[in-house]
């Protein structure tokens, strides 16, 4: 099982030094929205030519022209882009055919889906990884729920999960047995992002796939 740090409300100086402690503990480092926001797809591509061995997310969230902005991810050292899974099915299948001419990925992004018919529409459109995500807003009312589950169960997705994902949650998490589970907050805002890194990534690795 995977573990992808997500960088999210921290200064780029910051990103640098968070990924460098606990490089050793994670496989995919995501370039959250507002850091794209803040800095552009310079910060993805500086973080590719660091560490050119790790997977790089670029969470650009998608929802439209995705043809270009799946361009502007890529051409930046992306591995895999972020859509929204409520956008138009032509901006998904668009983001799909750029990543297929860069032998890149598309992570379609769950926020705010809660039906099983749209998870049938996006396996026929060719998606074959998803995020079930509980959005930073969202989480004043509850944080990432294994219930989820639910709208990806039996689909075949390769499946990542988000949403104040922390230690606590963590052992009921994986018996659900994502592929990937991706950690913000827990890790970036913890006394020591190098320790919480390390005993996310055992607990992880003890699960078994
Ligand atoms: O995608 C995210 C969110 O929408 C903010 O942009 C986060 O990366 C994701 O939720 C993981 O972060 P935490 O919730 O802090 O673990």
């Amino acid at each position: 099982m995977k573990l992808q740090l997500a960088l999210d409300r921290l200064t780029r100086e910051e990103c640098f030094q968070i990924v460098k402690e606990t490089k050793e503990n994670i496989d995919w480092i995501e370039m959250g929205t507002g850091i794209i926001k803040e800095y552009g797809m310079t910060v993805v591509r500086e973080m590719h030519e660091l560490y050119p061995e790790k997977t790089i997310v670029a969470d650009m969230k998608t929802c439209d022209a995705g043809g270009h902005e799946a361009i502007q991810a890529f051409e930046a050292g992306a591995d895999i882009t972020t859509v929204m899974g409520f956008s138009s099915d032509l901006t998904i299948t668009d983001t799909l055919g750029v990543a297929k001419q860069y032998d890149a990925r598309v992570m379609v992004d769950l926020l705010e889906i809660s039906n099983r018919r749209r998870m049938h529409e996006l396996k026929r459109i060719g998606v074959d990884l998803v995020s079930l995500h509980v959005g930073k807003d969202k989480q004043k009312e509850g944080k990432f729920d294994t219930a989820l589950f639910s709208l990806v169960d039996d689909l075949g997705f390769e499946v990542t999960v988000a949403g104040g994902i922390s230690e606590d949650t963590l052992s009921d998490i994986v018996q659900k047995r994502p592929n990937t589970v991706i950690v913000g907050s827990a890790i970036t805002k913890a006394p020591s992002p190098r320790d919480a890194a390390a005993s996310m990534k055992k607990i992880l690795s003890n699960s078994v796939m």
